[in-house]
C-alpha cells in the first residue's frame, strides 16, 4: 500500500473510533448491533466491500438492515459478485477488522490482508459498491459512513440506491454483474380456469411496516391477476407486532389483522423482506393456522416435480431428453419433521446444513434445481446454467414440433419460475409471487395447501448462558461435541418422548443458545424444550446479563 493510501486511510479512519467494550462478529449474517454503535463497522465494512471488488474486478453491493430485529438496532451485510452472501473466506478477516482497536492497527490489518489476497491497489483500480438501506431512521447516517469507507480506497465509487429490499440491492449486483434480462410474468404460462376448489381470489399481506409493505403497496397495482390488500406498510413501529418473525414465532395474528379476516389467505413479510410466511386467521380467535417457510418449500418442490413428470414422462411431445436434472431440496435442522417425511415420501432428495442462507445457498447449488427454505421464511430456487440453456434449446425446438402441447408448457414454466424467482438470495416479493401462480395453477385455497401434511408440535426457546461459543456443533448443528457429555444427555431425555427431536446451538445473531424440541404432543414438545433448557444450565450456566 502506498504512502498516499495510507494517509487517506488513517485520515477517514480516526473519524470512526471502535466503540469501548463491544465485540463484532460477522455472524449468521452480517454485522448487527444497536445501531449507535455501528458507525465504525460500516465504515470498515465499506473498505473490505471496495477491496472485494477489486479482488473480484466485479460490483459488489452493501445492505444496510436488520431485517426483523427491532427499529433500533441496525446492521450491514455484503453481497458477493453472484448477488450471494460474501466468500465464507472472507468472514474472519472482516471480523478482524471490524474489531481493530485504533486506526493505525486498522491499517496494519489491512496492509498485510491485501498482501495475502494479492490485491493490487497501485494504479488506482477501479471498485464499484452499490449501497441500500432498510427504513430504519439510522439508515441515512450508516450509509453515509459505508460512503465514506468505500472512498477512501483510491478508485472506488459508491452508489447509493436509496430504500431497497435486502433481496432487491442482491439482485442488483447480480443484474450488474451478470447482464441478466428482467422479470417475466409465471402467470401468463399457467393455463386459467383451473379453479375446482378455487382459491380466495384476495391475498392480505402484512408488510411488518417496513421497506417491503411499501414496495409491494406500490407494484401491487401492476398486477393484473392477484387482488391485493398491505397493511403495515409504513405508519407503525418496523416489526412492532407485525413481521414474519412475530407471526411464525408467536403464532397470533400480527397488528392489524383481526376476527373479520378468518378464512382468508394472508402472508407476512419481514423488515428488509427476504422471509416470507403464510397464514389464516383461525376464527373468532387471535391465533393462525401458520404456513411456514417449509411448506413454500413443499409446494415449490411438489410443483417443480410435476413438471420435471411431464417433462420425462411418457407423454410424448417429442422432447430430446438428452438431459436428466437433478432436484435437491435444502433444509436445516429447524425443518418441520413432518415436512422433512413429506419432502422424501413425495421422491425428492433432502439435504440439511447448518443454520444461514449462506449455507443453504451453496448447498443448492449443487443441483440442475436446488430448493432451499428455512422454517422462518428465508430461502429461494436456483437454477443450474447447464439446464437452462438445455430448457432454452428444447424451448426453440418445440415451439415449432409441438407448441402448446404439455410437455412444452412445462418447459415454459420451469424458464418462466427460474426468471421469476430470485436466484440471488430469498426474496419475499418474488416468493410470493411464485406462491400466488402455483396456487392458482393448482387451484387450491391456502387450507388445501396447509394440508400437505401436519407439522409436528415443536418449541423454540433461547437461553442466555456464560459462554455461547462453548458450544460446538456438527453433523448441521444436530450434535453437540463440547461440552462433553451435554449431546448424551440430550439423547436421554429425548428418548423419553416419541417421536422426539431436540437440538441446541448457538444463535449466529443473538447472544444466546437456540433449543429446539420437537415430539407428538405440544406438551410433550414443551416439556422436552423445558428440560432441555435445564441441561444448558448445568453445562454452559445461565447468565443473568
Ligand atoms: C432459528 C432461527 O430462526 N435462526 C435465524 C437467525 O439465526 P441465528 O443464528 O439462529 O440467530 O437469523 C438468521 C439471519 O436472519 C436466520 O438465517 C436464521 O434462520
Ligand atoms: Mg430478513
Amino acid at each position: 500500500m502506498n504512502q498516499q493510501q495510507q494517509s487517506i486511510l488513517l485520515k477517514s479512519s480516526s473519524r470512526f473510533p471502535l466503540p469501548p467494550g463491544v465485540k463484532f462478529s460477522y455472524g449468521t449474517s452480517g454485522f448487527r448491533a444497536e445501531a449507535s454503535l455501528l458507525e465504525s463497522t460500516v465504515f470498515r465494512v465499506g473498505i473490505l466491500a471496495a477491496l472485494r471488488s477489486i479482488q473480484t474486478g466485479s460490483v459488489i453491493g452493501l445492505m444496510i438492515t436488520a431485517s426483523h430485529n427491532e427499529v433500533s438496532d441496525n446492521g450491514i451485510k455484503v453481497a458477493d459478485p453472484s448477488g450471494g452472501m460474501l466468500t465464507q473466506r472472507w468472514e474472519p478477516f472482516a471480523d478482524a477488522f471490524a474489531n481493530a482497536p485504533n486506526h493505525h492497527s486498522l491499517v496494519q490489518l489491512l496492509d498485510d490482508f491485501v498482501k495475502k489476497e494479492n490485491i493490487t491497489l497501485e494504479g488506482a483500480p477501479a471498485a464499484e459498491v452499490l449501497l441500500g438501506r432498510d427504513t430504519r431512521p439510522s439508515g441515512m447516517s450508516l450509509v453515509e459512513a459505508a460512503k465514506q469507507g468505500i472512498l477512501s480506497i483510491i478508485g472506488a465509487s459508491a452508489t447509493d440506491m436509496g430504500v431497497v429490499t435486502t433481496p432487491q440491492l442482491h439482485w442488483m449486483v447480480r443484474v450488474k454483474n451478470k447482464g441478466i434480462e428482467a422479470s417475466e410474468c409465471l402467470l401468463g404460462y399457467i393455463p386459467q380456469g383451473n379453479s375446482n376448489n378455487y382459491m380466495n381470489d384476495k391475498l392480505i399481506v402484512d408488510g411488518a411496516d417496513g421497506v417491503g409493505g411499501q414496495k409491494l403497496e406500490k407494484l401491487k397495482s401492476r398486477l393484473s391477476y392477484l387482488t391485493i390488500d398491505v397493511r403495515n406498510y409504513g405508519d407503525g413501529v418496523l416489526n412492532e407486532g407485525v413481521g414474519a418473525d412475530y407471526v411464525q414465532k408467536e403464532k397470533v395474528v400480527p397488528r392489524g389483522f383481526g376476527p373479520a379476516d378468518a378464512g382468508i389467505r394472508c402472508a407476512s413479510l419481514d423488515g428488509d423482506a427476504d422471509r416470507l410466511v403464510y397464514f389464516s386467521v383461525v376464527p373468532n380467535s387471535n391465533k393462525i393456522d401458520l404456513v411456514d417457510g417449509d411448506k413454500i418449500l413443499s409446494l415449490f418442490a411438489l410443483f417443480i416435480k410435476e413438471q420435471l413428470g411431464i417433462l420425462y414422462g411418457p407423454e410424448d411431445g417429442k422432447l430430446n431428453k438428452s438431459y436428466q436434472a437433478s432436484l435437491g431440496v435444502v433444509q436445516t435442522a429447524y425443518a418441520n419433521g413432518a415436512s422433512t417425511d413429506y419432502l422424501k415420501q413425495l421422491g425428492v432428495e433432502v439435504v440439511l446444513t447448518p443454520t444461514g442462507v449462506k449455507y443453504m445457498h451453496e448447498k443448492a447449488a449443487e443441483f440442475d434445481i436446488g430448493i432451499y427454505f428455512e422454517a422462518n421464511g428465508h430461502g429461494t430456487i436456483l437454477f443450474s446454467n447447464n439446464f437452462l440453456s438445455w430448457l432454452e434449446i428444447r424451448n426453440n425446438e418445440l415451439l415449432s414440433i409441438s407448441k402448446g402441447s404439455n410437455q412444452h408448457n412445462a418447459v415454459l414454466r420451469l424458464l418462466a419460475v427460474s426468471k421469476l424467482i430470485n436466484q440471488a438470495v430469498g426474496d419475499t416479493l418474488s416468493g410470493l409471487l411464485l406462491v400466488e401462480a402455483i396456487l392458482q395453477h393448482l387451484g387450491w385455497s391456502i387450507h388445501k395447501w396447509n394440508e400437505l401434511y401436519q407439522d409436528l408440535p415443536s418449541r423454540q426457546l433461547k437461553v442466555k448462558v456464560v459462554d455461547r461459543t462453548a458450544v460446538v456443533t456438527e453433523n448441521a448443528e444436530t450434535v453437540v461435541v463440547r461440552p462433553v457429555g451435554i449431546q448424551e444427555s440430550i439423547d436421554a431425555e429425548t428418548a423419553k418422548y416419541p417421536r422426539g427431536r431436540c437440538f441446541i446451538r448457538p444463535s449466529g445473531t443473538e447472544d444466546v443458545v437456540r433449543v429446539y424440541a420437537e415430539a407428538l404432543t405440544q406438551e410433550a414438545a414443551d416439556n422436552l424444550a423445558h428440560s432441555v433448557v435445564m441441561l444448558v444450565d448445568k453445562y454452559l450456566g445461565f447468565s443473568s446479563r
